[in-house]
């Protein structure tokens, strides 16, 4: 039997101020035994999954990161991140424990009385760089998602100690620590491949000068094939480093209008290509579009790492990849200008970086 409702709506703004501006999010409406949908998460037609192909017996790359020094590791990371824009890593080096911990401090978040989450709603955050959120952008969407979020950016240890709600800033800062040896690795690979040899400070800020962790809650959903979790979308990062649990529900823009699940992998990173990277590649490397459905069984939760370049950053294809005198089909835009353009429209596929084509 269904818990009895506490709370009841009387028209659809009552929704929006629960799950908006108290803080309860959809996993409020998810407790509460929801029987169906509220009007405002059901997507237009074309959005849903229904009716879309699915290639089952496709998959991205799973790369094994043991034998790192072995040049067909680098071979295959490269290949992947030009021909697909995501693959998946395993062995490594990130203890499987520290990815346990963070997928529990998750939960642990999102377990918070409402009153304690609202506390890092935008407008009551003690930090611009935390941010408690539901959906992507409501205030721009048509329809909401079915998502809520915690957004950590990094500043600094002291910064995060201090800001970070205390039930996750520790197991969250040691994902990223441990993290960051993986990505230079990954960059490094790709960089190479570029012709850029060297990683000095300003290719280093340009390719992993902010990072940004997100802690993302897919709640039980009554209806979850009249809605989405996370819309069609490409990242605007250099690359995201991202953690799922053992739920599913990733899917990968294929060929042809098609989408390919990207199945959860025991102890694995899911890797992508984001927009800034297509970008300093000239395109060479691709963001390739994603999104996540809703489930109608259980919770579902994922810790995307996305790193980026500093939001002072000027980003525009690398003078390495023009130096045969490749044609450049970006041009140079402001980091951050290009940020804010992503968060002021609702999910849109791929056309964040239209912003930066010549
Ligand atoms: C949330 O669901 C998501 C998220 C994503 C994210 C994918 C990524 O790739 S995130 C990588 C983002 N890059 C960075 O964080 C780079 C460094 N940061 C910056 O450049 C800046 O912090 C900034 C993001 C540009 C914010 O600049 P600031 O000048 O401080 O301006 P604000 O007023 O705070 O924000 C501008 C505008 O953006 C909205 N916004 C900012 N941060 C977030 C956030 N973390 N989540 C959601 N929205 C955010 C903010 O509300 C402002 O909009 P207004 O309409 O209020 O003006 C992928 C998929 C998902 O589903
Ligand atoms: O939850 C996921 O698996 C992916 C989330 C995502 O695409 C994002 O946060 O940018
Ligand atoms: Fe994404």
């Amino acid at each position: 039997m269904a818990p009895t409702l506490a709370v009841s709506f009387n028209d659809s703004s009552d929704i929006t101020d629960f799950v908006l501006n108290k803080g309860n999010g959809v996993k409020g409406l998810s407790d509460m035994g929801l029987e169906s949908l509220p009007k405002q998460y059901i997507q237009p037609l074309e959005e849903r999954m229904c009716g879309t192909k699915i290639m089952s017996h496709e998959s991205i790359p799973i790369i094994d990161m043991s034998k790192w020094d072995d040049p067909k590791v680098a071979e295959a990371i490269c290949e992947a991140a030009e021909k697909w824009g995501f693959f998946q890593i395993i062995n490594h080096g990130v203890p499987i424990e520290v990815l346990e911990n963070v997928k529990e401090a998750t939960h642990q978040f999102f377990r918070l009385p409402a009153e304690e989450k609202r506390k890092y709603l935008k407008e009551f955050s003690p930090s611009n760089n935390v941010r408690f959120g539901t959906s992507f952008s409501p205030e721009a969407e048509k329809a909401l998602e079915w998502k809520d979020y915690l957004s950590l950016f990094y500043v600094s240890e002291d910064e995060a100690s201090a800001m970070w709600p205390a039930v996750c800033k520790d197991q969250v800062l040691e994902y990223m620590k441990r993290s960051e040896i993986v990505i230079r690795k990954l960059l490094d690979v790709l960089m190479k491949n570029l012709n850029v040899t060297e990683i000095d400070e300003t290719k280093e800020s340009l390719l992993m000068g902010s990072k940004r962790t997100n802690l993302n809650y897919y709640p039980i959903c009554p209806n979850p094939e009249l809605t989405v979790g996370v819309g069609r979308h490409s990242d605007v990062s250099t690359l995201t480093f991202l953690l799922q649990d053992d739920i599913g529900g990733l899917y990968v823009r294929g060929n042809n209008d098609s989408w390919i699940h990207v199945p959860p992998v025991s102890g694995s990173i899911v890797i992508n290509v984001g927009d800034a990277l297509q970008i300093m590649s000239n395109g060479r490397y691709k963001s390739i579009e994603h999104r996540v459905i809703a489930n109608g069984n259980s919770n579902r939760i994922s810790v995307p790492i996305f790193i980026n370049p500093r939001p002072s950053d000027k980003i525009s294809p690398f003078p390495e990849v023009l130096a045969s005198g490749e044609k450049a089909v970006y041009k140079e835009v402001l980091y951050s200008d290009y940020v804010k353009h992503f968060f002021r429209k609702a999910h849109d596929g791929k056309k964040t970086i239209d912003l930066a084509k010549i």
